[in-house]
């Protein structure tokens, strides 16, 4: 179908699939948060080269979630799947205390990317069953949240071996970017498929 088309009807008859880019840095937990969501199976993971996509049905939305490798040489990559993306998905180790002023200069950097600026943002705070853990409002505070101006971020703690906070996030997306979708906001009523 020629995108023009595509895109009239989509207007006419809605379309619900919504493309969400997950990043943040290596071992945060991402593709283990993919795969989970996907099949609710957590596979033994080894670090990612390149990325994964898969397409998650949740209520009558459908994401399209890349994880993108988040290693230090392979994240000046990430900018390359920004295109068409309507909500960012970062990830947290929120055991990794030494690493949090890295994950707010990535994260920075990507929600001042001028292809991110109208997406919405949900950071998950993940291995909240670790002991030691920094909690989801020590982690808004580690990113720079509270003093992002005009974006519409949530945060969500979230236990990714378990499946705990992920659907949760999920709820939080699906209506945050229905709610844009009916404002009529462009970036969010096309779909990159
Ligand atoms: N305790 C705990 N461990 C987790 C959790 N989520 C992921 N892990 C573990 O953290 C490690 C890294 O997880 P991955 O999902 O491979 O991390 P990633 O973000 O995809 O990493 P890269 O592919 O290198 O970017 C694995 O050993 C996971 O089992 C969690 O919620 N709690
Ligand atoms: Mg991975």
């Amino acid at each position: 179908m020629g995108q023009a088309f595509r895109k009239l009807f989509d207007s006419f008859f809605g379309n619900n699939e919504m493309r969400i880019v997950m990043l943040g840095l290596d071992a945060a937990g991402k593709t283990t948060i993919l795969y989970k969501l996907h099949n609710g199976k957590v596979f033994y993971t080894v670090s990612t080269i390149g990325f994964n996509v898969e397409k998650v049905q949740y209520k009558n939305v459908m994401f399209t979630v890349w994880d993108i490798a988040g290693q230090g040489k392979l994240r000046p990559f990430w900018r390359h799947f920004f295109n068409n993306t309507v909500g960012l998905i970062y990830v947290v180790d929120s055991l990794d205390r030494e690493r949090i002023g890295i994950a707010k200069e990535e994260f920075q950097a990507i929600i001042k990317d001028p292809f991110m600026l109208n997406s919405v943002i949900l950071v998950f705070a993940n291995k909240q069953d670790m002991k030691g853990a920094l909690t989801p409002k020590e982690v808004c505070e580690g990113l720079g949240l509270f003093e992002l101006k005009n974006r519409k971020w949530h945060i969500q703690g979230t236990c990714a071996l378990r499946g705990d906070g992920l659907y949760e996030g999920l709820d939080w997306l699906a209506s945050t970017l229905k709610e844009m979708r009916a404002a009529g906001y462009s970036s969010v009523s096309t779909s990159s498929f």
